[in-house]
């Protein structure tokens, strides 16, 4: 799958974002290695923080149904410039994105901005930072 048609899948779940409280939708679309595509839209709550942004949404699909080798995301919303996705989902997506992984950010203007992981979130906290002193 091409990185067009990765944005034209967030961009048709970013639809069915549930956002009555910001009214903002945002899309993703994540490939996995092995060519599986899931997507994912936020969904908000009215108890606002319990919120789930979009990126999320499709990374935990993804991990809930056994993929963990991605190959890469596609991010989009209406927005001046191509979306950048909050701090949350930066940290989640540095558990699982190699370093090197493409992330497309995008908008409904089409401007697109491609990141790798370690420029989207340097110097994260990774799971190597754990239990080094056992
Ligand atoms: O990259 C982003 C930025 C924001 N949101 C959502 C969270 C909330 O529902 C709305 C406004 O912050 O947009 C995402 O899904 N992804
Ligand atoms: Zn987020």
């Amino acid at each position: 799958m091409n990185k067009q048609k990765l944005i034209e899948e967030a961009k048709r779940i970013r639809n069915e974002a549930y956002t009555p409280y910001s009214k903002f939708k945002v899309g993703a679309a994540l490939l996995t290695k092995d060519g599986s595509l899931y997507t994912g839209c936020n969904i908000e709550n009215a108890a606002y923080p319990v919120t789930c942004c979009a990126e999320r949404v499709a990374i935990f699909k993804a991990i809930s149904e056994g993929h963990h080798d991605f190959q890469e995301l596609a991010v989009v919303a209406d927005t001046e410039r191509p979306v950048p996705p909050c701090g949350s989902c930066r940290q989640v997506m540095s558990e699982f994105f190699h370093p090197g992984l493409q992330i497309h950010l995008t908008n409904l203007k089409d401007s697109v901005k491609t990141v790798s992981m370690d420029e989207l979130l340097p110097f994260s906290f990774s799971p190597n930072d754990l239990n080094k002193e056992q």
